[in-house]
């Protein structure tokens, strides 16, 4: 299979972005895709997304994480997208797509992609962290010991040990000065910490105004690829208008056999 693809970075969390407007690409694949994503055998990505068309909004998103399997929704993934559809003269400044779970809006300007997140009403509170669905699901617990935090370890143990072969992504969090966090994010289906995850810094700023921590309806999150922020507004128990906002940007273009 010839494939031509553009590399995209958001915040360093980096992924093979293809244009399947013409239904070309193998998608049950997931040996072909794991191998594309590998960072010794192939391209190498935390994921790979599909561009796709969508006969009630501007494209469809297919995303994969890099064990080649279906992932959920990816925040900083249609961030790149978004980025990617405005290269290929699909859209302008404004869109909508639809994704794994619904149609999100979203505007670019320069190399800075706002995007629309899924309404969330349901979080659990736990004693030790909290868990919620942004799209995809994240457990988000506040880390003491930040300078030692193993990341890889801890998250690994958590994903497995609490949510079994399904998993979650695992974020740890380190508050700043208020509305300020520092995040590490164990992202499963890559199976190890990204240096960015936008779903996951999404649940964590709205967990951090769960408990008390952000008082304000925004948050900037502090990831080891760059910060992003997180609007929202509250009514109730339900979280709406939620957008995360950031950098995404094409790093190359090029092709594989
Ligand atoms: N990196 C992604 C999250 C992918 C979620 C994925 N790991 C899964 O649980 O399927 C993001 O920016 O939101």
């Amino acid at each position: 299979m010839q494939l031509t693809f553009c590399k995209y970075q958001a915040t360093g969390n980096d992924f093979i972005m293809v244009d399947n407007r013409h239904d070309f690409f193998p998608k049950n694949d997931t040996k072909t895709i794991e191998r594309l994503c590998h960072r010794r055998f192939g391209i190498g990505a935390d994921g790979l997304i599909l561009l796709e068309t969508d006969n009630s909004t501007d494209f469809r998103m297919v995303y994969y994480n890099a064990d080649g399997r279906e992932g959920s929704m990816c925040g900083n993934g249609g961030r790149c997208i978004v980025a990617f559809a405005k290269y290929l003269g699909i859209i302008d400044t404004h869109c909508s797509f639809v994704a794994f779970d619904g149609v999100h809006r979203a505007r670019i300007s320069g190399d800075v992609v706002a995007l629309q997140m899924q309404d969330v009403s349901q979080i659990h509170v736990k004693p030790k962290y909290l868990f919620l669905d942004t799209g995809s699901p994240h457990h988000v617990q506040l880390w003491e010991d930040w300078e030692t935090l193993d990341a890889e370890k801890e998250g690994k143990r958590l994903r497995y040990g609490l949510y079994g072969e399904k998993g979650s992504n695992i974020n740890f969090v380190n508050p700043l000065e208020s509305g300020h966090f520092e995040v590490r994010t164990y992202e499963r289906g890559v199976e190890s910490e990204t240096y960015s995850c936008g779903t996951g810094v999404t649940a964590v700023a709205i967990a951090m105004h769960e408990l008390g921590r952000a008082s304000g309806s925004e948050a900037i999150l502090e990831t080891k690829g760059g910060n992003l922020r997180v609007c929202f507004t509250k009514e109730g128990a339900v979280y709406s208008d939620i957008w995360l906002e950031g950098p995404a940007e094409q790093v190359f273009k090029g092709s594989v056999s």
